[in-house]
């Protein structure tokens, strides 16, 4: 299905949010997700719940055309079966162009339950309209999937710095949208030192006391603040404080 186009204010309120050349040896990481007014992202765990009105499903695809990476956890993975390619062609773009501006999917699956072949990810792929995943996996898989990489930790737990050390120094990824769920945001929001801009889109719902809750462990401050107001979500942009 094809994208609503892009609101002419939305490249001017991003910009300032957009990936900037980084010398401290990681890619620059925006952590982004789309969220209920009472704070959740699903329904409840493992339900593919949408959140975004179709202005801002493009203005994220837009966001998914200027990093080299996406990153998801295990649960979106095996929920939402997403496609993680960008379907923003920009004013220029045509068809043949959509795989380099495309995005790599990075997909956390310590213990390898999710399956790269058949997936959405895999027919996208397939039709040359996104790219095959890296896969972070706690040991070396028995088979390897066509055209998959797999970054082995060999631990259960990663640390973000390494990994993030690694996409960018192994995997040339620059810049890296995060872009959930729960665990993986929760776990983000109180990492001032490795996000480099929030983008939350705020849709115009309740989800109810089942839905997935995304509120981190402790308070947490917001600097560099600014608000866009569509239709029906508004959009906030920010950097984490540093105390
Ligand atoms: N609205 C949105 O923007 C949005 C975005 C993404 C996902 N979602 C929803 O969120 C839900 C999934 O959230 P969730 O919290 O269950 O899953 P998740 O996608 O955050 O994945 C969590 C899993 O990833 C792995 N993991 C995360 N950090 C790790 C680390 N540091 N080391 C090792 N392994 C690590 C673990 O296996 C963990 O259980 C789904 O319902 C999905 O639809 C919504
Ligand atoms: N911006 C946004 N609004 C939403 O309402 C929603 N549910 C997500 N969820 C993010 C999660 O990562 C999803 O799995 C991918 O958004 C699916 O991506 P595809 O469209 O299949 O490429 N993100």
């Amino acid at each position: 299905m094809s994208l609503q186009p892009l609101r002419s204010e939305l490249p001017v309120f991003l910009d300032p949010y957009l990936p900037r050349n980084k010398a401290n040896g990681r890619p620059f990481v925006t952590l982004t997700y789309a969220q209920s007014l009472d704070s959740r992202i699903s329904k409840g765990r493992g339900q593919r719940t949408i959140i975004s009105h179709e202005e801002t499903k493009t203005m994220t695809h837009y966001l998914r055309a200027h990093h080299d990476g996406i990153l998801i956890g295990t649960g979106t993975v095996l929920a939402d079966n997403p496609g993680l390619n960008c379907k923003w062609m920009g004013p220029q773009s045509s068809t043949s162009t959509k795989m380099v501006e495309s995005p790599r999917p990075i997909i956390i699956d310590m213990r390898q339950e999710w399956k790269f072949v058949g997936s959405k990810m895999w027919e996208l792929y397939n039709a040359k309209q996104g790219k095959a995943p890296i896969i972070i996996v706690q040991d070396e898989p028995q088979i390897r999937e066509p055209d998959v990489k797999y970054i082995v930790i060999s631990q259960p737990q990663f640390k973000w710095e390494s990994l993030l050390k690694i996409l960018r120094e192994d995997y040339g990824i620059y810049s890296l949208m995060v872009e959930g769920g729960a665990s993986v945001i929760k776990q983000l929001l109180l990492r001032p030192d490795l996000v480099d801009s929030l983008i939350i889109t705020i849709g115009s719902t309740f989800l109810g006391v089942h839905g997935v809750e995304v509120s981190p462990e402790r308070p947490l401050n917001l600097e560099n603040i600014d608000w866009w107001k569509g239709t029906r979500d508004s959009v906030m942009c920010a950097t984490l404080c540093h105390d």
